[in-house]
């Protein structure tokens, strides 16, 4: 961070419409909530969809704000009258200005990075996981933001939300800056997008995945989601990227494609059989998948970990990208094979059994289906079956629970319903509402709340080439129980029911 800042400094910095005051007291922070404003913070005052900051403008300067910086005429009017002690800037977009202001106090990290960015409804983990894991194959030392968490020039952190509030990207950037990394990677939602939280910072390379139905609540409409994502690539309100690489499957690649085009960016179309970056005669098998990678830069044949349809898709992705980040085809082609899955999204659990157990975060009747889509393809002509475990959350949502409840027993030979976060509601209240649906699907099923118990079951049932799928946490750590929250790991109970069957 830039320890030597002052207000005069930062108003240097930000595109503002009003101000008042200057001084030369040093800034020691950047804070878009009140609740974390110190001494010597600047309080960026910026309108929500749920609530408006700058209600809490008044707090921030009782608690030691250094500075205001206010997206309502309304509340510079009101603090220039008020507080004619506090310099204050009046800018047109809260976000944005957020940006700048982080940007600059934490020393513009961005201006040190180059900078991949991932978007689309489905695929930008496992892509970003991807991306790294090249970049880091040809030694280069990276930041990775996402939903499972975040890599700070090899430090995991937890992560809080996909694509964070810019100024905490800024001081995710500026510490793995100062640890040396120099590619930043990281999933872009259309959250972050629609409200600029990666503005500021510009992206060589930008990748867009797919658009399904998803996130409408938020939107609205499908025009308004994928003008949404669309911002990552056109260049109307941020630069556009050097690279995009789009998803040529997807019914928006072609006008996708166009606006980056006339954008000025290099376009990268990649796909199955299909794109400049492409598979051939792929084939999926229970250890993943083989296919010809055919590319601009060369082909070669190649062996994947990572299973499904989707994640050959994810990997050429990951590979356009890396390629335009300066890998050479012939570092590709030898990382390729050595990709791990990623945690908790169509990971398999191996311990050297006759079947494939897989663990993912399917949560959705959607994701159910694409999942269990998915085991089938594995499947190909074998005999084996697909039993499938699963549950649906508490205190959330309670139409889900029908939908997923026949997603289950529609992609399944064998289901067996458990617990998924019950929280403050009763396991078999949950699982009541459940099973009318999997029953009406005819298929075979057990109830079973204990969700270790229901993995055991699934896992003792399994015959040689069965896929047992299970769906619902993924990489999380925790079940959510009544009061408590208690350490649970679905991969991990799949192993220890593994080592278990191995014994008898
Ligand atoms: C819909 C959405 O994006 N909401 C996020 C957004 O909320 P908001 O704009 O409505 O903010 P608000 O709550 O109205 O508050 C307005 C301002 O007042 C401030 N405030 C508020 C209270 C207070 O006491 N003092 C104070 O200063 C807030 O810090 C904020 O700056 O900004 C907040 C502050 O950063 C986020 O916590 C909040 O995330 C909510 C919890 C959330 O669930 N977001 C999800 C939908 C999200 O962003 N998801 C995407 C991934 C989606 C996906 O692909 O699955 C993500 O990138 O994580
Ligand atoms: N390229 C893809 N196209 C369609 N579906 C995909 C693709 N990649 C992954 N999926 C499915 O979506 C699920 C989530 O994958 P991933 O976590 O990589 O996506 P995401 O965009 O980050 O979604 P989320 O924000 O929900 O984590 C996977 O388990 C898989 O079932």
């Amino acid at each position: 961070m830039n320890l030597d800042m002052q207000w005069n400094d930062l108003v240097q910095e930000v595109t503002h419409v009003g101000a008042q005051g200057d001084s030369t007291q040093p800034i020691t922070g950047i804070e878009y909530d009140s609740r974390r404003v110190r001494a010597g913070s600047v309080f960026v005052a910026m309108k929500g969809g749920s609530t408006d900051g700058n209600k809490f403008a008044e707090k921030a300067i009782a608690s030691g704000a250094a500075g205001i910086l206010t997206d309502s005429s309304v509340t510079f009017d009101h603090l220039i009258v008020y507080h004619p002690e506090i310099p204050i800037l009046e800018v047109e977009h809260g976000r944005r200005a957020l940006a700048q202001v982080s940007a600059a106090y934490f020393g513009h990290p961005e201006r040190s990075l180059a900078a991949t960015g991932i978007t689309g409804t489905n695929g930008k983990t496992t892509t970003a996981f991807l991306v790294e894991s090249l970049l880091n194959s040809a030694a280069r030392t990276s930041i990775l933001i996402g939903t499972i968490e975040y890599h700070v020039a090899g430090e995991v952190r937890p992560s809080i939300h996909t694509t964070p509030e810019s100024r905490d990207v800024f001081e995710l950037l500026a510490e793995g800056v100062y640890r040396g990394a120099t590619e930043l990677v990281t999933e872009v939602s259309s959250h972050a997008l629609d409200q600029g939280r990666v503005a500021s910072i510009p992206f060589d390379v930008a990748v867009f995945t797919n658009l399904t139905r998803d996130h409408l609540d938020y939107h609205q409409t499908m025009e308004k989601y994928y003008a949404a994502k669309r911002l990552l690539f056109d260049g109307t309100v941020y630069p556009a990227p050097r690279v995009a690489v789009i998803n040529a499957h997807d019914e928006r690649a072609r006008q996708l494609a166009a606006a980056a085009r006339r954008a000025g960016a290099e376009v990268r179309t990649y796909g199955i059989g299909q794109g400049d970056w492409r598979a051939v005669d792929h084939k999926l098998t229970p250890g993943g998948a083989a296919f010809t990678l055919e590319t601009p830069a060369g082909s070669a044949k190649v062996t994947s970990r990572l299973a499904g349809e989707v994640n050959i898709l994810n990997l050429l992705a990951a590979v356009a990208a890396a390629h335009a980040r300066g890998l050479t085809f012939d570092q590709l082609v030898t990382a390729i094979p050595t990709l791990q899955p990623v945690p908790g999204r169509f990971q398999p659990v191996d311990a050297g059994q006759t079947f494939t157990v897989i663990v993912d975060y399917a949560h959705t009747d959607d994701a159910l289906r694409n999942l269990t889509g998915l085991a089938r393809q594995m499947l190909g002509g074998s005999d084996g079956r697909v039993i499938t475990v699963f549950g649906c959350g508490g205190d959330r949502d309670r139409t889900k629970r029908p939908k997923m409840g026949a997603a289950a027993g529609e992609g399944s030979d064998i289901v067996i319903a458990t617990s998924d976060n019950p929280r403050s509601e009763d396991p078999l209240g949950i699982l009541a509402e459940i099973e009318p649906a999997l029953r009406a699907t005819g298929k075979p099923y057990i109830v079973e709340p204990d969700r270790a118990a229901a993995i055991h079951l699934a896992v003792s049932k399994a015959k040689p080439h069965d896929i047992v799928l299970i769906a619902g946490k993924g990489h999380e750590k925790e079940q959510i129980l009544a009061d408590r929250t208690i350490p649970f790991d679905d991969a991990e109970v799949a192993r220890a029911a593994l080592a278990e069957l191995g014994q008898h």
